[in-house]
């Protein structure tokens, strides 16, 4: 069935739909992961976008219930070039297809996606809307542009939990006791771990290397955090602009010096936040899995998965107080930063990988490490 994308400048792609009757509006960015369609599918920062991959045939090896990154997909549409319906792989339990059409996902293939791509890399992130249900050109255009973007929005309240929970036996279990995660470790470390919109492999990694997590509400307030005893705070990924998420960045500038602090992607710019500075959007993000990192302390790269679409702004850090640690090699970009008094330190990039290169897991031991010198 036909398709129609519609950009805000007034560019048009005409496809057609793998998954059904659909319209979706959002940003449009591209990922050139060249697997890992579904752990980027059900990441929850791709929350108000629509997703194109570069990598041209997608589907072929299905969907399993193991590699989840949360309990639903996210983007609000997926692009792809070419739709393979006929998975071969022994762990696939469904199509893309099928998994798409569960959570009402418009999918689409049968266009030029290196176009679209090529478009966005030269004139920037755009607005965008996918539809077959509206066929008229004009008329998309026009509703792509008077949608609201992400610039300035609160997305993180969309995808965080209701109610804390624990981690066990790869899933999500409720309860506010550390007890509810289980570890192997007998000297568990205890971990409170801020949802902006939590991918599961930073759980399935905490857990892996001895914490017992618990996951509370991006709207957690440091006293209650506090109150929880924690041995240290983990600040996970999320969705949208970290300037419009709204009063977590006073509850993290006070738990600064109290707890050590990890954060991740967008917990790694509302640490940016909390130290005074600011974040910027790029000009079209970063989002794949070969993203060269320098580590600035050892001169080591590293390729790296990533999803972003803002950054923070290396100018507006007071530089006596925060150290940049690891700079993107592609744009320069700032990828890491370390507190010099208190300790805290975090990545722009995804250590957890889901989909993506193992090179940067060390960093959870980092943390670790960091957690029992603290205690
Ligand atoms: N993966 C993330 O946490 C993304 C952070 C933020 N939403 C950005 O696009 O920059």
């Amino acid at each position: 069935m036909k398709a129609l994308i519609a950009l805000e400048d007034g560019t048009i792609f005409e496809g057609r739909s793998f998954t059904g009757h659909g319209e979706a509006v959002g940003e449009i960015v591209f990922n050139t992961s060249l697997s890992g369609y579904q752990e980027i599918l059900t990441d929850p920062s791709y929350t108000g976008q629509i997703v194109t991959m570069t990598y041209p045939l997608i589907g072929n090896y299905g969907i399993n219930p193991e590699d989840m990154e949360s309990a639903a997909i996210h983007p609000m549409a997926f692009l792809i070039k070419e739709y393979n319906g006929f998975p071969s792989n022994y762990r696939s339990t469904m199509s893309l297809a099928d998994f798409l059409q569960d959570y009402n996902t418009l999918g689409v293939e049968g266009f030029d996606t290196r176009a679209l791509v090529r478009h966005i890399r030269s004139k920037g992130a755009m607005k965008g809307i996918v539809s077959t249900k509206d066929l008229d050109r004009n008329s998309l255009v026009e509703r792509a542009r008077s949608w609201t973007g992400l610039v300035g929005r609160n997305m993180v309240k969309r995808v965080t939990c209701d109610e804390p929970y624990g981690w066990a036996s790869n899933r999500p279990v409720p309860g506010t006791d550390f007890s509810t995660a289980r570890t192997k470790n007998p000297n568990p470390l205890r971990i409170v771990a801020f949802d902006f919109g939590i991918k599961f492999n930073q759980l399935r990694l905490l857990t892996e290397k001895g914490c017992q997590v618990q996951v509370v509400p991006a709207t957690t307030t440091a006293d209650t955090v506090l109150a929880m005893n924690p041995d240290g705070i983990f600040l996970s990924n999320g969705p949208g602009d970290p300037e419009g998420v709204e009063g977590v960045v006073e509850t993290i500038r006070s738990l600064l010096g109290k707890k050590p602090i990890f954060g991740i992607c967008l917990g790694h710019q509302i640490l940016g936040l909390a130290y005074g500075g600011s974040t910027y959007k790029l000009k079209f993000g970063h989002r794949g899995g070969n993203q060269p990192v320098k580590d600035l302390e050892t001169g080591h790269v590293e390729i790296t998965s990533q999803n972003h679409g803002f950054c923070v702004d290396p100018e507006s850090l007071d530089r006596e107080k925060v150290e940049v640690t690891h700079i993107n090699l592609n744009d320069n970009s700032v990828e890491g930063m370390r507190h010099r008094k208190f300790p805290a330190f975090s990545v722009q990039y995804h250590p957890e990988h889901a989909p993506g290169p193992h090179d940067a897991v060390y960093l959870f031991d980092r943390f670790i490490e960091m957690v029992r010198k603290n205690i």
